[in-house]
């Protein structure tokens, strides 16, 4: 993490839109391109829009309705649901429940994880596996449920032609990530940002800086601002600004260690100055819990070795818990 990270932040239009329709092509060349277009996005900040996608808006309004009707419920009843009573996670997370950023203040943010949904006598669940089990679901909400899950499998759509597209971005057979793809831990989070005061303290933030822990991110959010994205190679903050029907699609971690850093998983953080109450829905798409992620041989040029020791996907995503959670 940079010594200094400066309050201010700029615009720029530095982040580039993806069309992603032609990973759903059965012209390979069509697939080639996207692959092309993600490499160039991937090896510079790891962070772009995506357009195309297919996703029905009927289904990304009905998420940030459920969303909000969700942080609107009185104290009692979101607590009603709160993760301590969750032996994987999920549920309600309250206001300064995490701090993504060693060293700052508890994030300005108030959540909650949604999961796939197991069984409680699912072997894995037996097994105490790390995040997996039953979710919890906000009692008189009825469209809360429905909209959530249907959310949850078209990410995880999403997120298998994204992979895809990466795989070819890496000159690899497209089915490369396959491995990873399979039985992955994926987690939705609902996020409510208060608004803070333009002259906030540098050290409270809506979500302090931080990569993401796993493959990758696909990112809603709502128009009132606030995502900033670290530019290692200038030392600035930018705005992400929203894009009406794109996803914020970036890098975690796991990536990064399986290309060497060709690919970057970047530091990016949330300072919520609309003046309005900030919604977003981040989908981690993390990867199969078990696989273990080391660097892929053609990242290597001659003479380089891997900077990363091989992890398991599982081992990483709870050492990240631990720090994120218990300072
Ligand atoms: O709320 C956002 O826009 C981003 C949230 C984020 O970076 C995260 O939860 O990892
Ligand atoms: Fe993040």
């Amino acid at each position: 993490m940079p010594g200094e990270l400066s309050a201010v932040a700029v615009d720029q239009a530095q982040l580039p839109v993806i069309d992603i329709s032609g990973m759903s092509s059965s012209k390979e060349d069509e697939r080639r391109g996207v692959g092309k277009a993600l490499r160039a996005a991937c090896l510079d900040k790891g962070f772009f829009y995506c357009s195309g996608h297919g996703i029905p808006s009927g289904l990304i309004d009905a998420v940030f309705a459920e969303t909000k009707a969700f942080f609107d419920l009185p104290e009692e009843a979101k607590l009603a649901v709160d993760k301590a009573h969750s032996p994987c996670n999920r549920g309600y997370e309250h206001l300064g429940g995490q701090t993504l950023q060693a060293g700052a203040k508890p994030d300005r943010k108030e959540g909650y994880y949604i999961g796939y949904e197991l069984p409680e006598d699912d072997p894995r669940v037996l097994a105490g596996k790390f995040n997996h089990g039953p979710n919890q679901w906000p009692a008189d909400l009825p469209g809360f449920k429905p909209a959530m899950r249907a959310y949850y499998a078209a990410m995880l759509d999403l997120a298998e032609r994204l992979m895809r597209g990466m795989a070819l971005s890496l000159d690899l057979d497209e089915n490369y990530f396959n491995g990873f793809v399979r039985d992955p831990l994926a987690i939705l989070r609902l996020l409510h940002y208060p608004p803070q005061q333009p002259q906030s303290d540098p050290d409270e933030l809506g979500a302090g800086a931080h990569t993401d822990f796993g493959g990758l991110t696909l990112l809603l959010q709502d128009d009132n601002g606030g995502l900033q994205v670290y530019d290692q190679d200038n030392k600035i903050w930018i705005r992400a600004t929203p894009i009406p029907g794109t996803f914020v699609i970036n890098l975690g971690d796991m990536i990064a260690r399986w290309t060497n850093d060709a690919y970057r998983s970047t530091l990016h953080r949330v300072i919520n100055h609309s003046g309005r109450e900030r919604y977003s829905v981040p989908f981690f798409f993390t990867g199969n819990p078990d696989f273990e992620v080391s660097c892929i041989p053609t990242c290597l040029s001659d003479g380089q070795t891997p900077k990363y020791a091989p992890v398991k996907v599982e081992d990483h995503l709870q050492e990240m818990y631990r720090r994120t959670y218990n300072g």
